[in-house]
């Protein structure tokens, strides 16, 4: 569990959020609040709205209603940047979406440089440390191809990292993978919380939520119905649907 949730002002603040897919309403008026250095993980059933809300976090999604505030930066107002927004969020997708022409060096360097945050060398220093950081320091010059399920994500996360976000967004990130895989994400995402990032992860890894989040949001039907320690959550959920979704999946 990260021990760094020291400030009252949130980092992410979302207030009577709804997204609408047409007739669907998918969000149904989701409010919550983020402290800095937070990990909240995101719970529930499929088709809930899990990787919807979290998409509306960065507005990968437009926002039918209500608001999302990042930084103090309303994401639903009309003049906001969102590309300079997104560069403080970055995202992992159960999906790694490397560029498979590139090394795992030049995956990881690729936005900042054409973004023109850093210089190249810049860039290419930042990647080596953080691929070090993932456990892939013997990997840099490796393409896609000749990397496992979970190296390709660890690239992934070293990628995003490479923005110096300072809010992580993880989508299933261990979903895709094969099962001895998994431990080795769930680890760099671990040693992430505990360096203070603030952190959303949408997960089935029950085990997971369980020991690192700070807080549990459980979802069912566009809804939060239930949020809490993990310990309050996992060990004494209040609300039915709670209670039936942890029967299934533990
Ligand atoms: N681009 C889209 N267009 C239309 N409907 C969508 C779109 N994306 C999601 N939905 C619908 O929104 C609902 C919620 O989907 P979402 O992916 O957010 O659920 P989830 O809780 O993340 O599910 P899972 O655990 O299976 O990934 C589903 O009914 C889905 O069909």
């Amino acid at each position: 569990m990260s021990e760094s949730v020291t400030s009252t002002e949130p980092k992410i603040a979302v207030a009577g959020l709804i997204k609408s897919y047409g007739d669907n309403e998918v969000l149904k008026g989701i409010d919550v609040e983020i402290a800095p250095g937070e990990v909240v993980c995101v719970i529930g059933p499929s088709g809930s709205g899990k990787s919807t809300f979290l998409r509306c976090l960065n507005r990968l999604e437009d926002i039918t209603g209500g608001s999302v505030v990042v930084d103090g930066v309303d994401l639903t107002a009309k003049k906001v940047d969102i590309d300079q927004v997104r560069q403080h969020i970055g995202m992992v997708f159960q999906h790694f979406n490397l560029f498979p022409h590139m090394t795992a060096l030049e995956n990881v360097m690729l936005a900042p440089v054409q973004t023109k945050k850093s210089t190249k060398e810049e860039a290419r220093e930042n990647g080596i440390r953080l691929l070090g950081q993932v456990g892939l320091s013997d990997k840099t010059d490796a393409r896609p191809a000749n990397l496992s399920g979970g190296q390709k994500q660890r690239v992934a996360i070293a990628r995003a990292l490479a923005m110096n976000p300072d809010v992580m967004l993880f989508d299933e990130a261990t979903s895709a993978l094969d099962p001895e895989m998994v431990g080795e994400v769930l680890q760099v995402l671990r040693d992430l919380a505990a360096g203070g990032m603030t952190m959303v992860v949408v997960t089935h890894e029950m085990g997971f939520a369980r020991e690192v989040s700070d807080r549990v949001i459980f979802m069912a039907d566009g809804y939060i119905v239930e949020e809490g320690t993990p310990e309050e959550v996992f060990g004494n959920p209040q609300q039915p649907r709670t209670q039936e979704f942890l029967r299934k999946v533990l």
